[in-house]
């Protein structure tokens, strides 16, 4: 049996009855009652520990008590008093553990004998009600503020109602370890927390108080963190304890699925090495081995679907077939597989009265596409199955957290003879694609983080730093998640301003979607060159001028670059990057040709604010 899975109301949107409920309908077995929600809900504990029982969750914890240990007279006596109070609140709630932060009043004594002197007595109080107390270090703490103190203090007060809590963040993002917790008896362990955060320089009460997200979604070594926590006797439950400015604003049931995916998805980090009877005994099915995208498929209806054929031909997508039984058609330019739906009573043509032309599934190749969607379901991501035709092959399929589908296809496999009359391609007049890239999407401000934990959870993506993109109108932030060979590449764009590309892609879709689909070629110039038609968005010579100044390019080269309106970057490696852009369609999403050079593997970021620049200068014409 794994640990109980727990996690604090303050992670929560709502009402704590909202917080409550969430937390039960995701599957969480405890919750950690934070003060400030029972102080401002217009129920009495009896009710919310009630409450709480009603729904199958135990109250783990009750927090925090603040700014106890160490105090002068007469704080030190009024703060018994108020313990006293908190012992009662407890019981009425039905748990048995109230969590002390460290004290970080300036009052506070430099003196561990007196901070245990203190806790050993609030310690024996508990212990009358068959209570206990858990002592935590805030990493700012004024006097304890790493974990080896606390543990300090509670091995001087030497009480059996006072243990130890230890919290993920305050530990690693003050750049410390555990080691040395075997030597702290596992029954001095009473409580564990974990969150995850981005790495930033800033101070560490506000990191802590507003950025702090989901094991998975962030970059601190937490799956580590808890596996040296169950190697040292840790049995009780693993807590998410998550101050999060845009969690708190989100859909409470959507932050708590989030919360209870990360947990899944880290039981299966620790497996290796943890002790077995702390995880689940079946371990997740693994992650797919991905091998690129086989098509991406838009929602159109028949106007949209000629102009789309029509901007595609221009870069020499020819139509090689067409579906047998539904209004459904293969655009097909080398190793790119594009299609474009417009049947009526679908999946596709519900996105399509929603939002108008829109990407709405793509296909993986996948080594098990079953063994993909058992994983997929595990981490409670439910399969989708769309209507089938006699005779058609059934795809197994999830659905992306903004509802785009993800059809899962067995690498390897001819799906397309199946269901579609092929058309001989004739010759292509162009190079030919050699596949997709790279698929942008523009997500809604506070979907970010939990797209990252879906794709890096459900298909094992890596995920790199955020970048900062700067739009004419604002602020572009872009996270890229990719496979480990590269054979699928998903940056990730948010922008808080809604006048950004990003921005008015979003609000004009109501929600998230694809933004932009990179063709990869193994000769951009040619390809654009041998494209007279193609409309590719123009840049500004000053770009070109501040290439030639930057990277000292030859005349030649840069002549090449400026013809086909082509846009270009280097690595410190030798590798390079050649890639240009078509004009948007119907002001939506938009195409992009690029050339890897050398092993180059980012995404021309320092391009990026060109780009933008010019597509806000031809929406404006
Ligand atoms: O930010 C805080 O004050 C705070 C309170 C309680 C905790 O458990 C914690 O980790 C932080
Ligand atoms: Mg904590």
């Amino acid at each position: 049996m794994p640990l109980p899975k727990s996690i604090a109301t303050v992670c929560l949107s709502g009402a704590l009855p909202d917080k409550l409920e969430a937390a039960a309908v995701a599957g969480f077995q405890g919750v950690e009652i934070f003060e400030n929600d029972l102080l401002t809900y217009d129920g009495s504990p009896e009710e919310v520990g009630r409450l709480c029982r009603d729904l199958g969750l135990a109250v783990t914890i009750y927090q925090p008590f603040r700014d106890f240990e160490a105090m002068p007279e007469p704080q030190r006596r009024r703060n018994l008093d108020r313990a006293e109070r908190k012992f009662d609140t407890m019981q009425a709630l039905g748990t048995d553990l109230i969590l002390v932060c460290s004290n970080t009043q300036p009052a506070t004594l430099p003196e561990p004998e007196r901070a245990a002197a203190d806790l050993r007595e609030m310690a024996g109080r508990a212990a009358r009600r068959g209570l206990r107390v858990g002592y935590e270090a805030l990493a700012w703490g004024r006097q304890t503020s790493l974990w080896r103190q606390a543990w300090e203090i509670v091995r001087l007060a030497d009480h059996p109602a006072l243990g130890l809590i230890l919290d993920s963040f305050h530990t690693l993002a003050r750049g410390d370890d555990l080691a040395g917790l075997e030597q702290v008896p596992a029954d001095r362990l009473f409580f564990l927390q974990l969150a995850d955060a981005p790495r930033l320089s800033m101070d560490v009460l506000s990191w802590s108080r507003h950025f702090r997200l989901f094991p998975g979604q962030g970059e601190l070594p937490v799956a580590d963190f808890l596996r040296d926590v169950l190697r040292a006797g840790y049995r009780g439950p693993v807590s998410l304890e998550i101050f999060n400015d845009e969690f708190r604003a989100a859909p409470v049931r959507r932050i708590a699925r989030d919360a209870l995916r990360s947990l899944i998805l880290l039981d299966d980090a620790v497996r290796a090495g943890a002790p077995p009877e702390t995880v689940p005994a079946a371990p997740l099915p693994a992650a797919p081995q991905l091998d690129g995208l086989e098509f991406v498929e838009f929602a159109v209806d028949e106007p949209a679907r000629e102009q789309l054929a029509g901007l595609l031909g221009t870069i020499g997508f020819r139509r090689a077939g067409l579906h047998r039984s539904k209004a459904v058609e293969l655009q097909r330019q080398g190793g790119v597989n594009l299609v474009l739906n417009s049947e009526p009573d679908s999946a596709a043509s519900e996105r399509f009265e929603m939002f108008g032309p829109t990407v709405c599934a793509m296909a993986l190749r996948v080594d098990d596409p079953e063994r993909a969607l058992a994983r997929a379901q595990a981490l409670l991501s439910p399969a989708w199955q769309e209507r089938v035709g006699q005779g058609e092959q059934r795809i197994p399929a999830i659905r992306a957290p903004d509802g785009t589908l993800i059809y899962l296809l067995r690498r390897g496999t001819d799906i397309w003879a199946d269901d579609f009359h092929l058309h001989p391609a004739p010759a292509p007049a162009v190079p030919p694609l050699t596949g997709i890239d790279h698929v942008v999407q523009a997500l809604a401000p506070g979907h970010l983080d939990g797209f990252v934990l879906f794709y890096r959870a459900v298909f094992g993506l890596e995920s790199e730093p955020v970048f900062e993109l700067p739009d004419p109108f604002g602020i572009v932030r872009s996270r890229t998640l990719s496979s480990a060979d590269r054979s699928l590449r998903l940056p990730l764009n948010v922008s808080e301003s809604r006048q950004t590309g990003t921005g008015r892609f979003v609000s004009a879709y109501a929600g998230a979607g694809v933004h932009h689909i990179a063709f990869a070629t193994d000769d951009a110039a040619a390809l654009v060159a041998a494209a007279p038609d193609a409309p590719m968005l123009d840049i500004p010579e000053n770009y070109y001028d501040d290439l030639a100044a930057r990277l000292g390019l030859e005349d030649a080269q840069l002549g090449a670059l400026q013809r086909g309106h082509l846009l270009y970057d280097q690595d410190g490696q030798g590798g390079s990057f050649v890639h240009a852009y078509t004009h948007a369609f119907q002001d939506r999403f938009f195409f992009e040709i690029v050339e890897r050079r050398g092993g180059y593997d980012q995404y021309g970021a320092p391009n990026a604010a060109v780009r933008m620049a010019a597509q806000a200068r031809q929406q404006r014409k």
